[in-house]
């Protein structure tokens, strides 16, 4: 009997990716997006796969929402955060009662899709590979990155190991971990630091080597580090994000160090830039500040937090979306303000809007 197919919910950058590896190996795989354009380029010319990590050209069967037929038992998620209520209304008839959604994105997707889907039939991933999508059938693959699979409740199944055993089909260092939830909230971490990046136009790189940058770029991570230790998580590190050197009463010096890792990693990248940039100045569209930022705060102000980077971050970043400032080092400088005068940087230049 032929395998059944793993479907792939949202085959931009992240599913993409996973969808042409795998058919390329001859794993049985279906894609759906709602780029009409894009599935019909993957289903008969192919997905190109390009940049410096593999150059190919893979078929990979993909339809619309409305096209999609039947019950699937595997279903991976890779929409962006705020389309994940969205995605997981259309694709709920469609996953079978003993099925599950594996949520392949940043962000802590997986409480939805637990809410939607009940946490039975919810797994988690934490994914640091980087890529782009460029147009219909065609994505960037900029670099290899940190890839980890787990279940919510932490127990490792038949189930888990079966789609770790997929992940290292794409990426042969993925992890299988017991704590999904460390690995989130490390890239929440990181992924603060990268929202804060995109207020700029610089690449990822120059904003981690940018001295100017640095005390704000940690004060993100810190307030981060110190709501999931209020949620009691221990964040794990990956790709020179060292969760350790941004809790509270950590040495100045470590989260140096792990900022120069960071400038480091992301230097060796075709994906110069992060998503969030991609969003505001390419694709001229919502980034996920709101489910990806905007949460930790509200999580933060649960347990009585302040976290004053973080608040200021998501109104910059709606700033932006929504035309009232540009990305630009000014733009940071008015981050930097929120953290008062003791952190470097924080001045607003005398040109920058305030
Ligand atoms: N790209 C990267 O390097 C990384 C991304 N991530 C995370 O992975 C997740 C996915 O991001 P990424 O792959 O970059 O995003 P993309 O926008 O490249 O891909 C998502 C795809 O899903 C489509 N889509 C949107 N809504 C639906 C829907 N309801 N049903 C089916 N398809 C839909 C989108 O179409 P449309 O564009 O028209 O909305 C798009 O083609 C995000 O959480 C991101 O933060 C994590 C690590 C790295
Ligand atoms: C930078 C990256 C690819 C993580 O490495 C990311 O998560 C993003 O673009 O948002």
């Amino acid at each position: 009997m032929a395998e059944e197919p793993v479907l792939i919910w949202g085959a931009g950058a992240i599913g993409g990716i996973l969808g042409a590896y795998w058919a390329r190996a001859g794993r049985a795989v279906e894609m759906v997006d709602i780029e009409a354009a894009h599935a019909r380029t993957c289903s008969i010319e192919g997905l190109q796969i390009e940049g410096p990590v593999e150059e190919f050209r893979q078929v990979v069967k993909t339809v619309t929402p409305g096209e999609v037929k039947g019950r699937y038992r595997r279903i991976v998620l890779a929409v962006k955060a705020q389309a994940t209520k969205s995605a997981m209304t259309l694709l709920l008839p469609h996953l079978a009662e003993d099925g599950y959604v594996l949520s392949a994105q940043n962000g802590l997707n997986e409480r939805l899709i637990a809410d939607m889907a009940g946490p039975g039939r919810t797994m988690g991933a934490f994914v640091n590979y980087g890529s782009d999508w460029q147009e219909p059938g065609r994505i960037l693959f900029g670099n290899r990155g940190a890839v980890v699979i787990g279940e919510i409740d932490g127990k490792i199944r038949p189930r888990t190991r079966e789609m770790h055993e997929w992940l290292q089909v794409f990426e042969p260092e993925a992890v299988l971990t017991e704590d999904i939830w460390a690995y989130l909230w490390g890239k929440l971490g990181y992924g603060a630091m990268l929202f804060a990046t995109a207020l700029t136009p610089d690449s990822m790189s120059a904003n981690f080597a940018d001295p100017a940058r640095i005390p704000t770029l940690i004060a993100l991570g810190r307030e981060v580090m110190a709501v999931a230790e209020a949620e009691k998580v221990t964040p794990r590190g990956f790709n020179g994000f060292d969760p350790k050197a941004y809790a509270p009463g950590a040495d100045e010096a470590a989260a140096r160090a792990s900022i120069a890792a960071l400038a480091d990693f992301t230097a060796q990248t075709a994906k110069t830039h992060s998503g969030i940039w991609r969003d505001l100045a390419v694709r001229r569209r919502k980034t996920e500040v709101d489910p990806q930022i905007g949460v930790i705060a509200q999580i933060a102000q649960s347990h009585g937090i302040a976290t004053p980077a973080l608040t200021r971050l998501v109104a910059l970043i709606h700033d932006i979306e929504e035309g009232r400032r540009p990305q630009s080092g000014e733009t940071f400088a008015v981050l930097s303000e929120a953290l008062g005068p003791e952190v470097p940087g924080a001045e607003v230049p005398s040109s920058g809007v305030a």
